[in-house]
């Protein structure tokens, strides 16, 4: 049994992720689990769990019903102020874990960092939007008394991108290049769509199943439309230029500054949902058709890869083709992601980070494996 008093927990957002994330949390054997749930915010409600209670065992089951039965509505202030007053008053240790696709969760991350709670997130949003929110995290967890902020499944889900990355600079290291396939969604997609041969299943079709798997954003335009990925590059490439002896990578003023090749039809830009937006999706998979049969006839297959050209200066990502032999051709399958980080030390050959890239067993694994760095 732990001697040391747990890190009290408060999850926002219990969708695919969250879920998955409040499963993990609640499998680690209670007398020897370092933390304690104290409250759950959906987009609706919050369930409140008291921090000296002992762990209720049927916890794990039952929350979902808990949950929605609870009268307290989702509020993020009243949220806000009982964690300052652990923090502040009783001393406690509290983490918010912020599992939802939300800005208005995010721009409320450097107040609770200044109050000294520490931030776990998947949520690429903060850190690859606007510049002032990711300056204004940077220096409120690296106050004295701030909390910490740790965003490790914002990048390949629970592959040690960001860990890496930083330990790298850290060390010294000095980074050259940094490129991939970043999209769970967009590898699984090419992977099953663009195998080398001239046909095979329709583009649409398989955008589908990507979401049924649960490796898209909640509405998949955010991944075709490639924002996602320059998301991700946005984050390491912002991660880089924090480092002050790395390099002379200008920082970005947000993700739109990315350049980004788009996949999505014109038609079909601005589309509110998710489910028209794939219902509308069919009546364009001739043109992707087309792509692929022009790669196939080169001996090539499509792949949406990401660039941080450190060296260079430039940031991009986009559809390119690759030859049937490489490495993005033959090595991936399912939701791979596949990161080469080309540095001073690893050169010629990269440092590579390989693994499934999306889905909610290995991003809540991501966001548990901060938790545990908290410890
Ligand atoms: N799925 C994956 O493979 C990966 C996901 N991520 C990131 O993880 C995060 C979660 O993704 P995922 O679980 O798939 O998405 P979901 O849409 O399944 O879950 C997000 C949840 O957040 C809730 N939510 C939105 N706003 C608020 C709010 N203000 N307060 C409380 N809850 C709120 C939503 O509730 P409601 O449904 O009621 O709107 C929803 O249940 C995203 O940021 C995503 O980018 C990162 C890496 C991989
Ligand atoms: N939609 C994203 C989820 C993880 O970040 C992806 O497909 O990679
Ligand atoms: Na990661």
């Amino acid at each position: 049994m732990s001697s040391q008093k747990p890190l009290l927990v408060a999850v926002v957002g219990v969708g695919l992720v969250g879920s998955e994330f409040i499963s993990q949390l609640l499998s680690i054997p209670s007398p020897y689990s370092p933390f304690k749930l104290i409250s759950l915010t959906s987009s609706k409600r919050t369930l409140t769990l008291n921090p000296t209670s002992p762990p209720a065992p049927q916890l794990k089951s039952e929350w979902k019903s808990l949950l929605s039965s609870s009268s307290l509505p989702a509020d993020l202030q009243s949220l806000t102020q009982r964690l300052t007053t652990l923090v502040s008053q009783d001393k406690e240790r509290v983490i918010l874990v912020d599992n939802t696709s939300s800005d208005a969760v995010a721009a409320l991350y450097p107040t609770w960092l200044a109050q000294g709670i520490n931030v776990v997130t998947p949520n690429k949003k903060a850190y690859s939007g606007d510049v002032q929110l990711w300056k204004d995290i940077l220096e409120t967890s690296s106050r004295q008394g701030g909390g910490r902020f740790l965003n490790e499944s914002t990048v390949g889900a629970g592959l040690p991108v960001i860990s890496t990355l930083k330990e790298l600079l850290g060390t010294g290291d000095k980074i050259i290049k940094i490129e991939g396939v970043f999209s769970g969604t967009m590898s699984y997609i090419f992977n099953e769509f663009s195998t080398g041969n001239e046909d095979g299943p329709a583009f649409s079709a398989v955008v589908s199943v990507a979401r049924e798997k649960g490796y898209t954003e909640p509405h998949p335009a955010d991944d075709l439309n490639g924002f996602d990925v320059a998301r991700k590059l946005t984050i390491l490439s912002r991660i880089i230029s924090s480092f002050p002896t790395s390099s002379s990578l200008p920082t970005l003023q947000s993700f739109a500054s990315v350049k980004t090749a788009s996949l999505i039809p014109p038609e079909l830009e601005g589309i509110p949902t998710g489910d028209e937006f794939l219902a509308r999706l069919p009546a364009h998979d001739a043109q992707f058709a087309k792509l692929r049969e022009d790669a196939s006839k080169e001996g090539k297959v499509l792949r949406f890869v990401g660039v941080v050209d450190v060296q260079g200066g430039e940031v991009r990502a986009g559809l390119e083709k690759y030859p049937t032999t490489h490495p993005f051709a033959t090595s991936l399958g399912g939701s791979d992601n596949i990161i080469m980080f080309h540095t001073e030390r690893y050169s010629p050959r990269p440092l590579i980070v390989q693994g499934a890239g999306a889905g909610a067993a290995v991003t809540a694994m991501g966001v548990l494996g901060d938790l545990l760095k908290l410890v």
